[in-house]
């Protein structure tokens, strides 16, 4: 049997993740599905789910379930949104089109990231051209995910941009002043095909180009040769261990400021009225840091466990997030390892307001394209849907702390 012939008929996230293993070429898969280093982080994000246990309450009337909720005020169908992830041009040609498509049809929370393969514009172009079905609530919402560049200017440029095309709220990464070590990454040698871009840097008018792009990774590949002919070594295969450190962890290092600190978060707060979620936030000490400043979202998250391995579950490291801001005017939100609607209710029972979802979304649109992303987001919420409803929740709101408990043990 060949790999492709193994394919599921997709009734869960975990069929399309099977799918996506079995059809896509290992370079991408490899690039989407991989934590950093041992990927112990990667891991626990998934497990720690299940290390929570459910306290389901009985006999209430549960016939109708209302998933709707509001994102910083905005009324989408479920809180069940999507995350952002890089060039998804590799999963399907449609690509985030494809996404925003899905987005605008499941009427909820679209995160486009800036390292994306089809511009902001387009992107939400594509999302506007789905009609807004009037009979079921909800609309759909884009948010856009920044990277801050050295080039404050080029940043500023981007910020403007997705201003004017209608994007709701700027979701500012704070994990990733260098890129974590994904090891298959560095072994396959990751690259983007050469028909793709990083869109939005693609614009002539833009600071950051994909000449500068390439011209990182040329630089360090040439310094990396230099370096090995200065040992004397000239052995191929080191040279190509030295290169393979060199594309995307290259770019980072020439283009995305680590010198990035909350001083920067305010600069971006003084130039936009958008509201700012800060993407990357695991302790207590750094929520009140984001709240102190004003910021109006937190983003419980450890980049899906790519960039600092070892670090806490996002599900462990949430309780003491909201603790930290509570009472405060901002809402925390939570991606990593969502793969199932009890994994949403016990987000949601222990104060999320919403979470993200970053690889589902790909194996949906490795799977069908946009197909593949509504597939994705319908088997989820329907999940939700069911799980909310033999806990005894019809919305919510319902989903309290009370729905949930650490262990197996019986509370005593
Ligand atoms: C392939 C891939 C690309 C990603 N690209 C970005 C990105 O460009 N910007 C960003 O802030 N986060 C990025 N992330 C992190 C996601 O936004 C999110 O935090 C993570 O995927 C959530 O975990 P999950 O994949 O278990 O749902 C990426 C994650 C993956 C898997
Ligand atoms: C930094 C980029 C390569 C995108 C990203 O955030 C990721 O791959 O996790």
């Amino acid at each position: 049997m060949s790999r492709k012939d193994q394919q599921l008929v997709p009734i869960s996230l975990t069929d399309l993740e099977h799918n996506a293993h079995v059809t896509m070429s290992i370079n991408a898969l490899d690039y989407y599905r991989s934590g950093a280093n041992e990927m112990q982080t990667l891991r626990d994000n998934q497990d720690a789910f299940s290390r929570i246990r459910l306290r389901p309450r009985i006999l209430r009337d549960v016939s109708k379930v209302d998933t709707t909720t509001t994102l910083l005020g905005h009324p989408v169908s479920s809180p069940i949104c999507i995350a952002p992830t890089a060039m998804q041009r590799l999963a399907n040609d449609a690509g985030e089109k494809a996404t925003a498509r899905a987005a605008a049809k499941a009427k909820t929370c679209m995160i486009l990231s800036s390292w994306s393969t089809t511009t902001a514009e387009d992107t939400i172009a594509a999302g506007r051209e789905i009609p807004v079905d009037t009979e079921t609530p909800g609309l759909p919402l884009y948010w856009f995910q920044l990277y801050v560049y050295k080039d404050r200017v080029a940043t500023e440029q981007l910020i403007r941009r997705v201003e004017k095309v209608g994007y709701k709220a700027l979701v500012i990464t704070v994990d990733t002043p260098f890129l974590g070590r994904r090891l298959a990454d560095v072994r396959n040698v990751f690259k983007l095909p050469p028909h793709m871009t990083m869109a939005n840097f693609e614009n002539k008018d833009s600071k950051v180009t994909m000449a500068t792009i390439l011209d990182q990774e040329e630089a360090a590949m040439e310094a990396a040769e230099a370096l090995l002919e200065k040992n004397g070594a000239g052995k191929k295969k080191e040279t190509r261990v030295i290169r393979q450190e060199s594309s995307l962890a290259a770019y980072v290092v020439s283009q995305i400021d680590p010198t990035l600190s909350w001083k920067d978060i305010a600069w971006v707060r003084s130039i936009t009225k958008l509201p700012i979620v800060v993407k990357g936030v695991l302790t207590a000490e750094d929520a009140i840091m984001a709240a102190n400043i004003g910021v109006e979202g937190i983003l419980v998250s450890n980049h899906g466990g790519r960039q600092l391995d070892g670090v806490l579950a996002t599900i462990d490291a949430l309780p003491e997030v909201l603790e930290a801001v509570r009472g405060r005017n901002v809402e925390v939100y939570l991606d990593g390892g969502v793969r199932k609607g009890t994994d949403v209710f016990k987000a949601l029972a222990l104060g999320a307001k919403a979470v993200f979802l970053g690889r589902p979304i790909l194996w949906g649109l490795a799977h069908d394209g946009e197909e593949g992303v509504s597939l994705a987001l319908s088997l989820l919420k329907q999940e939700l849907d069911l799980a909310m409803a033999l806990a005894g929740c019809c919305k919510i709101s319902d989903i309290t702390r009370d729905y949930v408990q650490y262990g197996h043990a019986a509370r005593l």
